[in-house]
């Protein structure tokens, strides 16, 4: 068993200053039955914490890390930034230049903002659309997760999910009703509602592969039938591309899937680990955005210099690697048929999704396409393999509505590691029913 007595003493201190002692609520390793490692320091692939235990990583700051922490070339450019100040609340020539980077890796994102949060982000690209088209109910679906905007906090995924309120309490009746909430890969339940209300509705967002209820990828038809009936109803598509963007393939899963939405929401990533995100889109719908149209939205530390800095830095590093994603997914693919050898061999059954380099595993015996599915794997057998890995010193997510994630720091030898350790898991999960 791993010591974790430091992190437990500074868990209990947090308590008393911050809800739940943290500032994100799935970091307080809910249900999990041990306190959460508080971190000292990480890098490349491992992750350590305050009692000194080390863990190969795969929660990658939930996203972001995707070079592996503390980056050489990245900590070096923000070094720099610093040195020149940390913010301006003015204008640079940098902002333009991941702009045009954005643009030249997601064609569909002719003109964007940025913000600092994917919460902004998909709050923002939504006031946009019900601005150009406007109209007020918005379309969501079931288990997705799109930040904490009052508007997307219904029958959300993530931690909402995790916490058991997916409709979080704090949210009025009066914004709820504008959302319209369908279930994920139910192409016919999308269509009824297009038919019924696609006339009222400004916009359909979605995480194109979804990781809040897990990694699930959407099934055949899905994307293509948003892309039909929001044309056909004038309704404004929004990919929200936080999580998946850069990872499904390098050029998002708006690549992988051939489909050109109205809008795109980018975060985690081209933040290279600083808090930034953007939202952007098809010009005639941006230039609604203020000061070229109507509709306000404005961030004191938008476009903050260290964020833009280590973002650039970020995807020239992985622009720089002929095949990056492809490699990040093979990885992933190693690691996954590893674990279900484990799996098997323990008798567990599990299913395991993948999408480039972010995935995720389910206790089922049958495949997992949306939230109903998600919330009918075996919590238990979730919880004994999370605990088993942890004790190992492989640090994933403390919730089975989250998604892992592979970084180019990961070896060969992190993947061997973590397979073996997954032996031993799967049979810890195999004696809980
Ligand atoms: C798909 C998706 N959209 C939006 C968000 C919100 O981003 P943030 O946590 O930066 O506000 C997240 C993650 O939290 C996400 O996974
Ligand atoms: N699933 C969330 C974002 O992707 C995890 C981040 C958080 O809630 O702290």
């Amino acid at each position: 068993m791993i010591d974790l007595t430091k992190s437990k003493a500074a868990f209990e201190e947090a308590k008393k200053y911050m809800p739940g002692g943290v500032n994100s609520p799935v970091r307080s390793y809910p249900h999990m039955g041990c306190p959460p490692p508080f971190i000292q320091e990480a890098h490349g692939s491992h992750i350590t914490d305050i009692d000194g235990n080390t863990y190969i990583d795969y929660v990658g700051s939930w996203g972001p890390m995707v070079l592996g922490h503390a980056h050489p070339a990245v900590i070096k450019a923000i070094q720099k930034a610093a040195e020149r100040s940390t913010s301006y609340g003015a204008p640079t020539v940098m902002e333009t230049e991941i702009a045009e980077l954005i643009h030249q890796v997601y064609p569909s994102i002719e003109k964007m903002r940025m913000v600092n949060s994917g919460t902004e982000a998909t709050m923002s690209a939504l006031r946009a659309a019900r601005g150009y088209t406007g109209r007020d109910k918005i379309l969501k679906f079931e288990g997705c997760y799109h930040g904490h905007g009052d508007s997307l906090l219904v029958k959300a995924g993530s931690g909402a999910a995790t916490f058991g309120s997916p409709d979080s309490a704090g949210v009025t009746k009066g914004t709820a009703k504008d959302t319209l909430v369908v279930p994920y890969n139910d192409i016919p339940a999308f269509t009824k509602m297009m038919d019924e209300k696609g006339d009222e509705i400004a916009a359909v967002i979605v995480e194109p592969v979804a990781g809040n209820m897990c990694c699930v990828p959407p099934v055949e038809g899905f994307l293509e039938a948003l892309r039909k009936e929001t044309e056909k109803h004038g309704t404004v598509l929004i990919f929200d591309e936080v999580m998946c963007g850069f990872r499904t393939t390098f050029h998002g899963a708006q690549a992988r899937y051939h489909i050109h939405p109205d809008m795109t929401c980018l975060g985690k990533i081209i933040g290279g680990g600083l808090p930034a995100a953007a939202y952007g889109g098809r010009r005639e719908i941006m230039n609604c955005i203020a000061p070229d149209g109507s509709v306000y939205q404005a961030g004191t530390l938008s476009g903050n210099p260290l964020a833009v800095t280590a973002g650039i830095e970020t995807l020239k590093q992985m622009m720089a690697i002929p095949d990056f994603d492809k490699i990040l997914e093979k990885k992933t693919k190693d690691l996954l048929t590893g674990w279900k050898q484990a799996a098997d061999k323990a008798g567990v059954p599990l299913v395991c999704h993948q999408s480039g380099s972010m995935f995720g595993i389910f206790f089922s015996e049958k495949d997992v396409l949306n939230y109903h599915d998600a919330c009918s794997a075996n919590a238990a057998q979730f919880k004994a393999w999370f605990l088993s890995m942890l004790n190992q010193h492989i640090y994933l997510a403390p919730s089975p509505f989250e998604t892992l994630f592979m970084s180019y720091a990961h070896s060969d030898e992190d993947i061997e590691k973590t397979i073996q350790a997954a032996d031993k898991a799967m049979e810890e999960a195999a004696k809980v029913k």
